[in-house]
């Protein structure tokens, strides 16, 4: 067997279904059984003890589809190879995936997080409320040492944060974690950008529904990581069942096939795009990472949600990762639930706008954002924007 390692582009497209040829087929089969015959119900007892025992992925069949799925694991293996962990974990959305991994540390008896401010609204909510019986303390990343406790058991962080892109130095961050595991919510950057493991994460999350799956049609999330720990999270998503179904399995391995190109291509639009919203008068503030991306945010003077209002080609969509162009407002939508004043402790500005910039032609989008401007600009008396709640 041929060992070179191949590069991102082609894993892309060959991970996960290395074994087709063979099979006689070129796309995936879509496996949507939710339970498998079989005759022999001692060897049936045998491989669910086995699975309760170990959370090892069963070999053959696995009698129920809240155990594991066929298509399913080839999204699976496929994301873990451009991750570069040993395997992965799907799950029905990103939140299950990220209480997946809050309800196995807190199951060791370690329920304390660390977390790094800005997280997406939901995932900030989730620790701050402490809905799954853990408790976090917020720190920026220098304090994250001084933060650890005996009964920590994880550290989190977004880089390129939602929605103010904000950075943190991984490898720095790694380095203050000790022995606790770090989990990185990878969802903007995608492994095409960053790969977090290489700087010493240990769990990569994903909402799945972004840029894996690539087209607005799908709703998941998975977390990349070492067999232990997958192990723990297939228990855990077989008792609580935040399974992903086969279709978006089968979907977002798809997705992965042109995720190199779609995130390349995007980002060439958005850095064209920041250049002109930089010097925008319009415009108070951009807000664009070093690592790049296809995720952009600005502060406009007025009254954001008259951008929003007015774009037409650009879609006023919560969300992100399409192939066409989403705008939203992060103070009246995804970060909604977040206290008004955790929101502004990370720096998530009521001004603030966040742009998920698509395939789109490029003059078309400045045309569209553009008079969208002109038009809240144009806004007679400019009302404040008033704090949520
Ligand atoms: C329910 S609101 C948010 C959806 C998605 N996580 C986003 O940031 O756009």
């Amino acid at each position: 067997m041929d060992t070179t390692p191949r590069s991102l582009a082609t894993e892309a497209v060959h991970a996960g279904r290395e074994d087709l040829a063979d099979l006689g087929l070129h796309a995936a089969p879509l496996d949507l059984s939710t339970t498998y015959p079989s005759r022999d119900v001692a060897a049936e007892a045998a491989r669910l003890d086995e699975f309760a025992a170990t959370g090892a992925r069963m070999e053959g069949p696995p009698v129920y589809a809240r155990l594991d799925n066929p298509t399913v694991a080839r999204f699976e293996d496929a994301l873990a190879r451009l991750e570069g962990t040993d395997t992965a974990v799907a799950f029905a959305s990103g939140m299950a995936a990220l209480s997946a991994v809050l309800l196995l540390r807190a199951s060791a008896g370690l329920r304390h997080v660390v977390a790094v401010r800005p997280l997406y609204g939901c995932s900030d909510h989730l620790l701050t409320s402490g809905l799954l019986g853990t408790e976090v303390t917020w720190t920026d990343p220098a304090g994250v040492a001084d933060a650890i406790r005996p009964d920590t058991g994880l550290v989190m962080v977004e880089t390129p944060a939602n929605p103010t892109l904000a950075e943190v130095d991984l490898r720095a961050l790694a380095h203050s974690c000790g022995s606790v595991p770090l989990l990185v919510d990878n969802t903007f950057a995608t492994p095409v950008l960053q790969r977090p493991v290489e700087h010493g994460a240990r769990l990569v999350m994903h909402s799945a529904t972004k840029y894996l799956g690539g087209h607005g049609d799908v709703l998941g999330g998975v977390v990349a990581c070492d067999e232990e720990t997958a192990r723990g999270l297939r228990q855990i998503r077989f008792a609580t069942g935040g399974v992903l179904h086969p279709l978006a399995g089968y979907l977002l391995l798809r997705g992965l096939s042109t995720l190199p190109v779609r995130v390349r291509a995007q980002s060439a639009t958005a850095a064209e795009l920041v250049r002109r919203l930089a010097e925008d008068p319009r415009v108070t503030r951009v807000h664009y990472p070093r690592l790049g991306g296809a995720m952009i945010a600005f502060e406009v003077a007025g009254d954001p949600r008259a951008v929003t209002a007015a774009v037409r080609l650009i879609t006023p969509a919560v969300s992100l990762g399409s192939v066409d162009t989403l705008i939203q407002h992060p103070a009246s939508i995804s970060h909604r639930i977040v206290d008004p004043g955790d929101r502004q402790a990370g720096g998530i500005s009521e001004h603030l706008l966040r742009m998920s910039v698509g395939l789109e032609d490029v003059e078309d989008l400045w045309r569209d954002l553009d008079q969208a401007l002109r038009a809240a600009d144009r806004q007679p008396a400019r009302t404040p924007v008033p704090a949520a709640r």
